[in-house]
């Protein structure tokens, strides 16, 4: 593949930012790579193992003439950051973020960058429980969604440059209004890790009493929630402060559901939770056969009328 920027940098070389690096190098789709970290441990690793051709000790040196900066800090550092950079962006640059939620990084990162930049939010729909510089992988991407949210005088070319980008790392790119992407998030992202952290922890009180029972018996969903509540305190604490609306209104129609169903245990209501969990079982083959979950194993071996 060829050169989409000459020059990109990042800011933040965690698990995002060291994957984008790997997936560009790989495919050869930045002439030059700068990253920049806050913590000095974060840049001489980074240095030790290679992940950037150049690491520098500011962000605003960092960003000197890059073709395209990359914010991939934690949502609550946003707009810190753009405020540092701003006085030293190229005119011209494009600037995106990685954040897992959109409207609050817009309006914490927008009023700070001078006109004749284009800011191109994103979100990458991929990700693992780690975090770090050593995280990375140059697969991460791979046939995952990368949502871009414009904004409404964003420049369509500097779209299109980011898409290609994006789409040669290996994602697959839609465009989304900021306020829609953080309501779909809440729901499919943001409301079911908190529900794994708050199971997680329902679990570590319940060991106390069985004394390990829990842990070594554990079955697979609940194994899949401690993966997910082993993931970063400080990106998730973010997201919920800034995604605070739609993940209130999720978690209050979660609740309902959830009594919903404790009820229907507590009086012994078979049908219901039969036909509740028909409906789910439906909503999941839907996603199937719509090709959305390229991981899921094929249930054509798994009956297909639920049993009462
Ligand atoms: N981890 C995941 O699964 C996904 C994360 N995201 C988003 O990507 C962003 C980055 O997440 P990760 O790469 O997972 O995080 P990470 O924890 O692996 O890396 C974050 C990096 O930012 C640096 N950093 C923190 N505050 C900073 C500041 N004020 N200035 C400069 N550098 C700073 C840290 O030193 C670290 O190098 C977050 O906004 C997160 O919401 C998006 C999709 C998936
Ligand atoms: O590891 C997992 O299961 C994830 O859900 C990864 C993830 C975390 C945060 C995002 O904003 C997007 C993807």
């Amino acid at each position: 593949m060829s050169v989409i920027y000459d020059r990109v940098a990042l800011i933040g070389l965690g698990l995002i930012a060291g994957s984008m690096a790997h997936a560009m190098r790989d495919g050869g789709l930045a002439g030059e790579i700068v990253g920049y970290a806050r913590s000095a441990e974060t840049r001489d690793i980074a240095r030790e193992i290679g992940l950037c051709d150049r690491v520098e000790d500011s962000a605003a040196a960092a960003v000197r003439d890059a073709d395209l900066v990359v914010l991939a800090v934690p949502v609550g550092a946003m707009g810190d950051v753009a405020a540092e950079i701003a006085p030293h962006l190229k005119p011209g640059a494009t600037i995106t973020d990685v954040g897992s939620v959109k409207q609050s990084v817009i309006d914490a990162v927008d009023p700070h960058l001078p006109a004749g930049v284009h800011f191109i939010p994103g979100h990458p729909l991929a990700g693992t429980e780690h975090s770090g510089p050593r995280s990375g992988f140059a697969t991460l991407f791979r046939n995952r969604w990368w949502l871009l949210t414009p904004l409404p005088d964003s420049d369509p070319d500097a779209v299109a440059r980011l898409s290609d980008l994006v789409r040669a790392m290996g994602a697959k790119t839609d465009n989304m209004e900021a306020g829609h992407h953080d309501l779909v998030l809440a729901v499919t992202s943001h409301a079911p890790h908190l529900i794994a952290y708050t199971m997680v922890g329902v679990a570590d009180h319940l060991r106390r009493v069985t004394d390990e029972e829990v842990i070594q018996y554990s079955a697979a969903g609940f194994r899949d929630f401690t993966r997910i509540a082993a993931s970063d305190p400080t990106m998730w604490r973010d997201v919920f402060l800034h995604n605070r609306e739609a993940t209130l209104d999720i978690l209050g129609r979660f609740t309902e559901e959830l009594f919903v169903l404790q009820r229907a245990i507590r009086m012994g209501d078979g049908q219901q939770l039969f036909d509740y969990f028909s409906r789910t079982r439906a909503i999941r083959r839907g996603i199937i056969e719509a090709g959305q979950d390229t991981e899921a194993p094929d249930f054509g071996r798994v009956a297909t009328t639920p049993k009462a």
